[in-house]
């Protein structure tokens, strides 16, 4: 189960993802924001981030107009790791070397053909489960 969620800069972003995930029958819980009415980034990056730490969702992807608030916003939650990625190779990486568990996008950054190859990429890739990713990993969690 993937947590969604978004402010108003990336609803329309969200709602692209959201018909990629029916489309291919990823299961999905949409946290809102639920239309384009100005609203505020941290409640939603909140909301995915606790569902993903409690384990109601295995994933979150979050959406703003940068993807730079929303994951500041989320990576103040213990033990969630939101990556910001525009590209692939990134979403790929922090995958494999950082194991993280949010995906933070900007919808004024990317296109949706990109983005969804991004979330494509990002829920595909397994952690590497290194012993000096995982050493590293523990040092962030402190
Ligand atoms: O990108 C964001 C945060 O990092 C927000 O989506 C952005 O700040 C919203 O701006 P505005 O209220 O002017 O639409």
């Amino acid at each position: 189960m993937i947590a969604i969620g978004c402010d108003h800069g990336g609803y329309l972003l969200k709602q692209e993802i959201i018909k990629y995930f029916e489309e291919k029958g990823i299961s999905y819980q949409d946290f809102g924001c639920y239309d384009e009415q100005s609203v505020d980034y941290p409640l939603y990056a909140r909301k995915v981030a606790d569902a993903v730490v409690s384990k109601q969702c295995d994933k979150g992807i979050l959406i703003c107009g940068t993807g730079i608030g929303i994951s500041i916003a989320a990576n103040k939650v213990q033990g969630i790791r939101a990556a910001l990625c525009h590209d692939c190779f990134s979403a790929e990486a922090t995958r494999e070397h950082n194991d993280a568990n949010v995906l933070a996008m900007g919808a004024r950054v990317v296109g949706a053909g990109l983005a969804l190859k991004i979330v494509d990429t990002f829920l595909n890739t397994e952690f590497s489960n290194d012993e000096r990713h995982k050493r590293r990993i523990h040092l962030i969690e402190g």
